[in-house]
């Protein structure tokens, strides 16, 4: 994975003439790009916060679990698939992130949200979906907020902190989670053969999401520790001013 340094995304060498910018720097984006990422990141941090608040309330309510995730579906479905986006900002070079890097991260957000969660229900009350909910959400609003703040150039030291902390304990925490509910899922999956296809068929494919899910499970084995050192490295950057030259996969 090429870092920013090496491939001038980010902080490089700009165009002739030009100052080049110092290393860490946000790079210079064009006027329409950061109006528009502007408003994603504050439309973003808002429906997290309002993710965050409904579940503090129905805590407060109902003093259970039972029932949480129900109760906050919808505004999860749409701002994580809505964050589909990030993987469009880094394709279209908006924002100098590695696109597989947030591809990893996205997809198995999504795959979390739709393919587990959403789809069998039996699993929803786990007490590991209020795991990764809640990593999931005390991350994004810092996230986000890190990334309006910086734009607007008014970035406070704490949101920068908390970027690049709380990830240490989130991080873990919401893989747990999410390996946890895909265990709990995997007896029904098993039981009614959801998503799977059989042999016989005029197509002649077959397909087990029983065996996709204990593959999945997995692959957290080898991307989920580089995503975690990726967040070290970014930690000592920003936070150390550290330069990191990462060396091509
Ligand atoms: C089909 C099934 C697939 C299944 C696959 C299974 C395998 C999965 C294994 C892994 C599972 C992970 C599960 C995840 C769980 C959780 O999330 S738990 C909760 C805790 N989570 C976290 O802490 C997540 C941390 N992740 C991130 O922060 C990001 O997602 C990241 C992409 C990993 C971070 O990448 P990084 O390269 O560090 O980028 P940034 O620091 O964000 O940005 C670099 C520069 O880009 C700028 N930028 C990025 N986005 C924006 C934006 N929206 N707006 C404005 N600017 C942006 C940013 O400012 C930086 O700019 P510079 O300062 O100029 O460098």
């Amino acid at each position: 994975m090429a870092s920013s340094e090496e491939d001038g995304t980010n902080g490089g060498a700009s165009e002739a003439g030009e100052e080049k910018e110092a290393p860490g720097r946000r790079r210079r984006l064009g006027l329409l790009a950061t109006v528009w990422l502007t408003f994603y990141n504050i439309a973003m941090t808002a429906g997290w916060l309002v993710l965050a608040i409904a579940m503090v309330r129905f805590y407060m309510e109902k003093g259970t679990h039972k029932g949480l995730y129900k109760s906050i579906q919808k505004t999860l479905k749409f701002f994580q698939t809505f964050a589909l986006l990030e993987i469009v900002h880094c394709l279209i070079g908006i924002v100098p992130t590695s696109v597989i890097v947030a591809g990893v991260q996205v997809s198995s957000r999504i795959f979390m949200v739709w393919l587990i969660t959403h789809s069998i229900k039996p699993i929803q009350n786990e007490e590991s979906v209020v795991l990764f909910l809640v990593a999931w959400t005390v991350t994004e609003i810092t996230r986000y907020s890190f990334y309006t703040f910086s734009l607007l150039d008014h970035l406070p030291y704490f949101i920068k902190w908390a970027r690049y902390n709380f990830f240490i304990i989130l991080y873990p925490v919401g893989v747990v989670g999410e390996l946890l509910t895909i265990y709990a899922a995997l007896p029904y999956v098993k039981k009614t053969g959801m998503f799977s296809i059989r042999l016989p068929n005029k197509y002649n494919v077959s397909f087990d999401y029983y065996y996709f899910l204990l593959i999945t499970m997995a692959s957290y084995i080898p991307l989920f520790p580089q995503l975690y050192f990726h967040m070290l490295r970014q930690r000592r950057k920003v936070l150390h001013g550290e330069v990191i030259v990462e060396k091509d996969d």
